[in-house]
């Protein structure tokens, strides 16, 4: 087990923001970490971490306790830009790394190559772009070749070219057997790049296999609603309801269906085809919070 969290329990001052967190999590992983803004991703992290104590529970990684510092050459956390000195160049921190790591030139130059940002290696910070700055962060997070790696909010800031690379690059790190949590809010990301999601929701988690968001469905509006339903039936056609209208496996025969309800003066009005995803999910999770 790379990382395994068990019973974590964190208040601030009367808000308990995570209630009895356990998880684990084997290589090789693509997990993305999601809930809305206040939720306690960044404290989750942070706590794997050891940046933020918990008040209960207990991490360990590659069976070690997290406190051990043994493991820092087997662990990256990529934070938010503000950890970047503006004054410095993108190799002044990857050398700074590289010097704690007991790592070689040829690494921070591999490295830099792989994350495309050669060309503005050696200019400062301050003149980086928000996405320049991302990718400096990411190439300081895998110039040590970790085997867990922990991304906050990865492709904040890149332009549609710049997330494809680095979804690409974060598929390369899986099939090099790593494992890799990735907390975002881009929930059109999470479909593409992560196996397995864990939402975080009232201080609790639900893991998911991303898997099971993969299928379509079908949903017809019609004018005769019930006569529908008792078309459907009668005909063995397996359905559920959703706001007002019919939902069905989208391995049905459109054709056929349309057929059996027009025969019996069932006009059908509208028919979406809707892929469950990980948007539509969270939006079944956080009904609440979105409708609010
Ligand atoms: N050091 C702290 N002191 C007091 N409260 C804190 C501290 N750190 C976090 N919190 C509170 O804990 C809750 C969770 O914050 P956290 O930053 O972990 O959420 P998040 O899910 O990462 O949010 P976002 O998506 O906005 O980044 C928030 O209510 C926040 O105000």
């Amino acid at each position: 087990m790379i990382l395994s969290l068990k019973g974590i329990y964190k208040s601030f001052g009367k808000s308990t923001v995570l209630k009895n967190i356990s998880l684990d999590i084997d290589i090789p992983k693509i997990l993305a970490l999601v809930g809305p803004n206040g939720s306690g991703k960044s404290t989750l992290l942070n706590i794997i971490n050891n940046l933020v104590i918990p008040d209960q529970g207990e991490i360990t990684i590659l069976n070690k306790s997290n406190k051990d510092t043994s493991i820092f050459k087997e662990v990256s956390y990529m934070q938010d830009n503000s950890v970047l000195y503006h004054y410095l160049t993108g190799y002044d921190h990857l050398q700074f790394i590289a010097n704690i790591q007991g790592l070689s030139k040829k690494d921070i130059v591999s490295t830099a190559e792989r994350m495309g940002i050669t060309g503005y290696l050696h200019k400062k910070v301050g003149h980086y772009s928000l996405g320049m700055k991302q990718h400096l962060l990411i190439a300081m997070a895998i110039v040590n070749d970790p085997k867990l790696l922990i991304l906050d909010e990865p492709l904040n800031g890149l332009d549609p070219t710049s997330a494809i690379k680095i979804r690409k690059l974060l598929l390369e790190l899986y099939n090099e057997e790593k494992a890799i949590i990735v907390s975002s809010h881009n929930l059109s990301e999470i479909d593409h790049i992560t196996s397995h999601v864990v939402f975080l929701k009232d201080g609790h988690i639900i893991e998911e296999d991303i898997k099971q968001y993969e299928y379509y469905f079908y949903l017809f509006s019609v004018d005769k609603l019930e006569r529908a339903k008792d078309i459907l039936k009668r005909n063995d056609i397996a359905f559920d309801l959703m706001d007002g209208k019919i939902k069905l496996d989208h391995l049905f025969s459109l054709q056929d269906i349309a057929q059996k309800l027009g025969n019996e003066q069932v006009v059908i009005l509208d028919i979406e085809k809707i892929r469950l995803g990980t948007e539509n999910r969270y939006k079944k999770i956080f009904a609440k919070e979105v409708q609010s």
